[in-house]
This record gives structure tokens, C-alpha cells and sequence, in this order.
């Protein structure tokens, strides 16, 4: 009897983001090869499923192929869930402390970070979502400040930005998105 070949599994992630790229490599491979094309894909408003969904068609569509993509959302439990998937222009506009300021008015500080990959077999095909959440509390900042809101948000008493990458990722929000891309492509591909 011949055992079956492992097969290879290769992704093109498609992202603006350098951090998410280096963060979901770390994660995938070897067993997925990740490949990307850096661009910034236009994000229309709607839910978390809404915003990932448009964008992974709108990928497909433009390399004409498979891809890869994610939305990520932090969403603030006093308000209804604000910023969500907004974050990314509340912490362009106002910072780590405004993002703070924010929920000065409430007593709870708690977060949810939530990580939305969308993954289309080619053009015409509808996506794949997967999506993994990590709850937290907004915090000031602590810790290096080169990948976005990390030292605002605190997980069992160290903010993303204090912890190691490998921390990091075994308890993020990306982290538990891709532990469920990684079981759906092992369970799907190799039937
Ligand atoms: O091209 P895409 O993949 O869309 O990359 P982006 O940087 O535009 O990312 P999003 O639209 O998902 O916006 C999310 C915002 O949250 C930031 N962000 C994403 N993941 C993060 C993480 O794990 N830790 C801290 N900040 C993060 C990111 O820098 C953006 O400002
Ligand atoms: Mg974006």
C-alpha cells in the first residue's frame, strides 16, 4: 500500500499590510506556503462578513485567481461595538490615546478583536469566511508601537505589543481565525 503525498497548499494573500503578512506566515507555514500581492483593497461599510466578503470577491476579480484576504475589527463593548471595522481610521485620525478617551466616560473598558479572513477558489466563486475573536480591555499604551493598536490592547495582563510574536499568535484574534482556515483547507483539500 503507498502512503498519499502530503499535498502543499499555497495561498496569495492579499494585503496592504506588511505586519498581517509577516503574522500569518509565521502562523501557516510550512504546511500552507503563503504568497501575497500588496493591495489596498477598496473596503465598503456593513458587517464584519459584509466587509470581508466584498473584499475577498473584489480580490478574485482582480488577479483573476484564488486569494486570500482579512479584515480586521476592534470592536468596544460600551459602544455597541465601535469602532469595528472603523478601527483603522479612528487610530489614523486619533491615536492610541484618543482611542483611550474614547471610553473614558465608561467604566468598562473591555474589547473584542476580531479577525475575518475571507478565502475565494478564483473569480464567480462565493468565500470562505473564517473568523477567530479575542476578548481584551483597552488600556494606554505599552509596548512597542510598530503594528497598530497592539499596545492598547491588553490580554491576561500584557498588552499584543508586550507579548513575544509567538505569544502573540497563539491567542490572537488572527491566531484562532487561521487555526479554523488551517483545519477547513486539511479537511477539504485533501478529500
Ligand atoms: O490591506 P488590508 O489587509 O486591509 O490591511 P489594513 O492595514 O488596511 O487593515 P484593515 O483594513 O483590516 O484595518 C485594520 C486596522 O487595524 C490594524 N490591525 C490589524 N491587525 C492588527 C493587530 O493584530 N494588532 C494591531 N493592529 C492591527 C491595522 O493596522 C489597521 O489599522
Ligand atoms: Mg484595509
Amino acid at each position: 500500500m503507498t502512503t498519499p503525498t502530503p499535498v502543499r497548499h499555497i495561498v496569495n494573500f492579499i494585503t496592504g499590510n506588511a505586519n498581517k503578512l509577516s503574522e500569518v506566515k509565521a502562523i501557516l507555514e510550512p504546511a500552507i506556503q503563503v504568497e501575497s500581492k500588496k493591495l489596498d483593497l477598496l473596503e465598503i461599510q456593513g458587517t464584519l462578513e459584509e466587509v470581508t466578503l466584498d473584499k475577498c470577491r473584489r480580490a478574485a476579480d482582480l488577479v483573476q485567481g484564488p486569494v486570500l484576504v482579512e479584515d480586521t475589527c476592534l470592536c468596544f463593548n460600551a459602544l455597541n461595538g465601535l469602532p469595528g471595522p472603523y478601527i483603522k481610521w479612528f487610530l489614523e485620525s486619533i491615536g492610541h490615546d484618543g482611542l483611550n478617551n474614547l471610553l473614558a466616560a465608561y467604566e468598562d473598558k473591555s474589547a473584542k478583536a476580531v479577525c475575518t479572513f475571507g478565502y475565494s477558489p478564483g473569480p464567480g466563486h462565493e468565500p470562505i469566511l473564517f473568523q477567530g475573536i479575542t476578548g481584551g480591555k483597552i488600556v494606554p499604551a505599552r509596548g512597542p508601537t510598530n503594528f497598530g493598536w497592539d499596545p492598547i490592547f491588553e490580554y491576561d495582563g500584557k498588552t499584543y505589543a508586550e507579548m513575544e510574536k509567538s505569544e502573540k499568535n497563539k491567542i490572537s484574534h488572527r491566531g484562532r481565525a487561521l487555526t479554523k482556515l488551517q483545519e477547513w483547507f486539511a479537511r477539504e483539500m485533501t478529500a
